[in-house]
């Protein structure tokens, strides 16, 4: 058997293009465009890259990009303030801050400073608590992309066996969460889990969230089941996920590639989380 892959960047573009509707309707409505601001601390090479793709994304969907950069040394205190800033401008609907954060700074203060409400990354403790009990939540972009791009090739995912590989709060937990909602049996396996090919031989879904370039083996996934890359590897070979690709093809009914896949639904969802956040804050209906 060979898998069908997955187009992620296909996916994206008809999101991105229902949220482009989404703003113009919201526009129509109250007479602004909902903002997003990003804030980038240091100049890493590959975070410019995501946030300008960002950026160029934003303004794409009809809406409003504000970028802030600070240097790698800056203050904690520095950026404290500028979130507080940006909690207090009522142009701005959504607030990123591009992780890593320099390791001088408390990332977990940071996410903790932002106004839940234009948390569209879903990192703040109240959307996390919300996600996990059922209430509405600003939710984390990747995770959430993972499960659209699950939705389209498993219309119900009721009752399937998930194994998500990965504990972060940024993917694994949220993951497993949305997929509790969706009724599947969930797994989160880590790095101290036992027998991790086994646990994954009987798993309908996979979800790939470990970091380690090509980890996940074709000979430990189920045949037909659902292989969702989260991956972003650099290596001398290229951009590789955290799966084997080459041979879980083969074993997959389906899989997404990387770069192709998660990434670009990443975006996409930024902006949805973005219409999502102004709609609620002007209390006009959220149409996706
Ligand atoms: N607060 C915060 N929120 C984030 O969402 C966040 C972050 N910090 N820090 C960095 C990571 C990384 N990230 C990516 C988003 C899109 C692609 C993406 O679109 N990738 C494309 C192209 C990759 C390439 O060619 O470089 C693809 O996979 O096809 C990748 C990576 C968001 N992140
Ligand atoms: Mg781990």
């Amino acid at each position: 058997m060979t898998a069908s892959i997955i187009d992620g960047k296909a996916v994206a573009a008809t999101l991105r293009s229902q949220v482009a509707e989404g703003v113009a309707t919201f526009q129509a409505q109250t007479g602004r465009a909902p903002g997003l601001a990003v804030v980038l601390v240091g100049e890493d090479a590959a975070s410019s890259v995501y946030v300008r793709s960002k950026g160029k994304a934003t303004v794409a969907a009809g809406m409003i990009s504000v970028e802030h950069r600070l240097p790698a040394d800056a203050e904690q205190a520095a950026l404290m303030a500028l979130v507080a800033a940006l909690n207090a401008d009522p142009a701005i609907d959504g607030i990123l801050v591009q992780l890593p954060l320099p390791s001088h700074m408390d990332a977990q203060a940071v996410i903790s400073a932002i106004d839940p409400n234009k948390d569209v990354d879903g990192f703040h403790p109240a959307n996390a608590g919300r996600l996990a009990t059922g209430l509405p939540a600003l939710v984390p972009c990747t995770p959430l992309g993972c499960l659209m791009l699950l939705r389209s090739v498993h219309p119900s995912l009721s009752g399937l066996d998930a194994v998500v590989v990965g504990r972060s709060n940024i993917v694994g937990k949220p993951m497993a969460q949305l997929l509790l909602g969706e009724s599947c049996t969930v797994t989160i396996a880590h790095s101290r889990t036992r027998d991790l090919p086994a646990r994954l031989r009987a798993a309908d879904i996979v979800v790939a969230a470990v970091g380690i370039p090509q980890m996940i083996q074709g000979d430990w996934i189920k045949p037909g089941a659902t292989v969702i890359d989260v991956g972003i590897n650099r290596t001398a070979a290229g951009l590789v996920g955290d799966v084997d690709f080459a041979g879980a093809v083969e074993v997959a009914g389906a899989i997404t590639p990387v770069p192709g896949g998660v990434g670009p639904m990443t975006i996409a969802c930024l902006l949805r989380n973005t219409l999502e956040a102004a709609c609620r804050r002007d209390g006009v209906a959220f149409p996706l």
